[in-house]
């Protein structure tokens, strides 16, 4: 590891620069921090889930122990972020975040870990795009609780051990595949959190709703739930938009008939599809015979970044079903066809859906 001793010094000061950067992009979020759930009672669906976390946390707790590393898997706005802040409240530790990004030199890291209290939470989001060197001194301070140290330059340089006080690491991504395997094998908690459910969803409207004080009938919830996404930040979103819609061309409930006209306005459809979903289908249909096509250039084809695709558009389009990615790249199946009303000359494998 190449950190010397005289960068030792400016380690504080990096480490708050890049705390004070996640302020700031925290700040830009404040809706979304107001319907964020603080507790783990409050937290809607993934059951299983918060089962096994409640007993974790209390068996840390009851030992007055840090909880053992948590490593939280999920596409966009499933709650990654939520269950961190949670995980902390419910271990009554303090809690730093950060991003892998803002992560620039092996001294932005220590300078972390060397500041954090006993016990406390330690939250990486977007994990996956650690740096190898910035990897490997976590790799240490996760199993051993230290860090390494080179002080001095060339054959006068020594190594020093400085230990770290017990601490959990909550690390978060939405690629879970571009984790290296020592590095996840050290996470002793793996979450993996899934799209929600209508009924799921519902609960996180009906609260949501709450406490931004909007009024919505009961069937409005659920066809709100069924237009989300699976996804809680969207269905926040989408209400807060309904509330607006509400209040303007309607009588400030949200109802079915709100619920409808917003969703047409807005471009998304009673499966959760917006326009660019659409778009993505009917490209690989149009231009490349229903596919299969690479991601790159599926990703140039529809104008998306090859990010965004990847993380946001394409999970959910592979869980309901309109797409697989497979060895030769992405296709379309059936029941995309039938979404578009395009008919499908091409000779479908039944079982699968898929063309062939
Ligand atoms: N289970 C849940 N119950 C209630 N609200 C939720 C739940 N999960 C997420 N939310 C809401 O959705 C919003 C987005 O969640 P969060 O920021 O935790 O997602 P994320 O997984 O960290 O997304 P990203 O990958 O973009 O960082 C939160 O502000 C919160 O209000
Ligand atoms: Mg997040």
């Amino acid at each position: 590891m190449d950190i010397t001793g005289e960068n030792f010094e400016s380690v504080e000061s990096l480490e708050q620069n890049s705390v004070l950067s996640m302020t700031f992009q925290r700040q830009g979020d404040e809706t979304e921090n107001l319907l964020r759930p603080q507790r783990l009672k409050d937290f809607q669906g993934q059951q299983k889930l918060k089962d096994n976390l409640s007993v974790f946390i209390t068996a840390a707790r009851e030992r007055n122990e840090a909880l053992d590393h948590v490593f939280l898997i999920g596409p966009p706005g499933l709650g990654k972020t939520t269950l961190a802040t949670i995980i902390a409240n419910e271990m009554n530790a303090e809690i730093r975040m950060t991003s892998a990004p803002a992560l620039d030199k092996p001294k932005d890291l220590a300078g972390i870990l060397t500041n954090i209290s006993e016990n406390s939470v330690f939250f990486i989001d977007e994990i996956h795009r650690l740096k190898p060197a910035l990897e490997e001194m976590l790799y240490i301070a996760m199993e051993d609780y230290e860090i390494d140290w080179v002080i001095g330059q060339g054959p006068a340089a020594r190594t020093m051990r400085i230990p770290l006080p017990r601490f959990t690491l909550i690390g978060a991504t939405t690629k879970a595949g571009q984790v290296s395997s020592p590095l996840h094998s050290r996470f002793g908690i793996t979450c993996h959190i899934d799209f929600y459910n209508e009924n799921e969803l519902s609960g996180i409207i009906l609260r949501s709703s709450g406490i931004v004080g909007t009024e919505i009938t009961p069937d409005a919830v659920s066809l709100l739930a069924r237009c989300s996404r699976g996804t809680p930040r969207i269905a926040n979103r989408l209400l807060r938009r309904l509330r607006d819609f509400a209040d303007v061309i309607g009588t400030g409930i949200v109802d079915v008939d709100i619920v409808h006209e917003g969703m047409k306005r807005l471009g998304i459809d009673l499966n959760g599809l917006d326009e660019q979903d659409r778009n993505i289908l009917r490209t690989i249909i149009e231009f490349y015979d229903g596919g299969p096509v690479g991601a790159d250039t599926l990703s140039i084809s529809v104008g998306e970044a090859s990010e965004s695709l990847e993380d946001f558009y394409e999970p959910y389009l592979i869980q309901k079903g309109y797409l697989k990615r497979t060895p030769r790249g992405r296709m379309v199946t059936r029941k995309a066809y039938e979404l578009l009303g395009i008919p499908c000359e091409r000779k479908m494998d039944e079982d699968q859906g898929i063309l062939f």
